[in-house]
């Protein structure tokens, strides 16, 4: 089930609530990365500590560990992780389709070799929609092919075309499952406006509760994602969620808000933390830098997420130098609480119909760059 409820725009950013099965999201949100049922560092209460709506798992990585006999013993993913508000499934996928050689793609579906233990896997449309049925995650993503950012345009209208006749069979599958959750459908076309179009025409010909824009963050320069962004955001149909897989730093959450993005993942606030690198209203700080060894500040005087209301940089620095557990956690925090922060003053600026305001504000703060 999914119901969309769209309450206001401002130019192309808008204010949404999603309705799924597991609960409500407001939108425009950002999902931190579970891949292996886990937000790394984590545990689900820091999640509902810094307001975490929704979280996003890996079907691919799910289905190899703990595997499916396990996680159908607890009725899907939420009672067996501990998460009890929404949670969307992509296909990880995307990271073993980009390792070529270990993979070959077929009409049918792709064949790869476990990064585990060598077996020969296979995973199809039908597998796909089977693995994430007993996932039961609320938000199901169909299996698509990631096309590469410098695809010709021969090849990316060859390759979003078979996205396309997956979205069929993801679909029929899904259907015949009788999944009770939400399907999403990937636009495709690499870094052709053309394509872009033919891709999300033929979704919405097939129907789906809500479309994703796929094939970008991939290594594609940062202005071609934008030229993108821009193209897609007056064709993407106002009746459901949009959601930009893979995307990003600060910047970029803001400009994909603004040409019309609903929903983003990364993983770059958590892999960030864990490597010190933090980020603030007023920059990023690199942590591990001897400037923080005697600084008693918090890493950011205005926030007040447990990390910056507790601890110094100077420990903060300490305890990324001696690689303690902690650090990783603390970094983590602070990191996803900033994240759902700046969603949360977006979704007030476009309540109040001042998002170019806020834009501008955000963007002079955190032009005092990095720490
Ligand atoms: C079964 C679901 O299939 C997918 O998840 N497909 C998919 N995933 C993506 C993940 C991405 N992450 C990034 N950047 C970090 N870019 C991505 C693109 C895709 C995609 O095109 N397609
Ligand atoms: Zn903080």
């Amino acid at each position: 089930m999914l119901n969309f409820t769209l309450h206001k725009k401002d130019g192309y950013a808008r204010r949404a609530t999603v309705e799924l099965n597991h609960g409500k999201i407001e939108t425009p949100v950002f999902m931190p990365v579970g891949t292996y049922g886990s937000v790394k560092a984590m545990t689900p209460q820091n999640l509902h500590d810094i307001n975490a709506q929704i979280i996003l798992g890996n079907t691919y990585h799910l289905w190899l560990r703990p595997g499916l006999e396990v996680i159908e013993q607890f009725g899907g993913l939420h009672d067996f992780i501990g998460w009890n508000k929404p949670i969307l499934t992509d296909s990880g996928g995307f990271q073993v389709f980009s390792l070529s050689d270990m993979r070959k793609l077929t009409e049918e579906g792709c064949t790869f070799k476990s990064p585990i233990n060598g077996d020969k896997l296979f995973l199809s449309p039908e597998i796909s929609m089977q693995i994430q049925t007993v996932l039961n995650s609320d938000i199901v993503m169909q299996l698509d092919e990631c096309t590469e950012g410098n695809a010709s345009h021969a090849e990316a209208q060859k390759s979003l075309q078979m996205s396309l006749r997956w979205a069929e069979r993801s679909k029929r599958a899904f259907e015949d499952l009788r999944n009770p959750n939400a399907l999403f459908g990937i636009i495709q076309g690499a870094m052709y406006e053309d394509l872009r179009e033919e891709s999300l025409r033929g979704l919405e010909d097939i129907g789906f509760k809500g479309i994703a824009i796929g094939g970008l963050s991939v290594g594609e320069p940062k202005p071609e994602m934008y030229r993108m962004l821009r193209a897609l955001a007056p064709m993407l149909p106002e009746n459901k969620p949009h959601y930009l897989m893979g995307v990003g730093t600060p910047e970029d959450l803001v400009y994909g808000v603004a040409h019309g993005v609903d929903m983003f993942d990364c993983v770059m606030p958590t892999r960030n933390a864990r490597n010190g690198w933090l980020f603030t209203r007023f920059g990023d700080i690199k942590i591990k830098n001897a400037k923080h060894r005697h600084d008693k500040r918090p890493l950011d005087e205005s926030c007040t997420c447990y990390a910056c209301t507790h601890f110094s940089r100077a420990y903060l620095y300490h305890l990324h130098k001696v690689g303690e557990i902690l650090g990783a956690q603390l970094n983590t925090i602070h990191n996803l609480h900033f994240y759902q922060v700046i969603m949360q003053e977006m979704r007030d600026a476009i309540d109040a119909g001042r998002f170019a305001d806020w834009q501008a504000q955000f963007h002079e703060n955190r032009a005092r760059g990095t720490d």
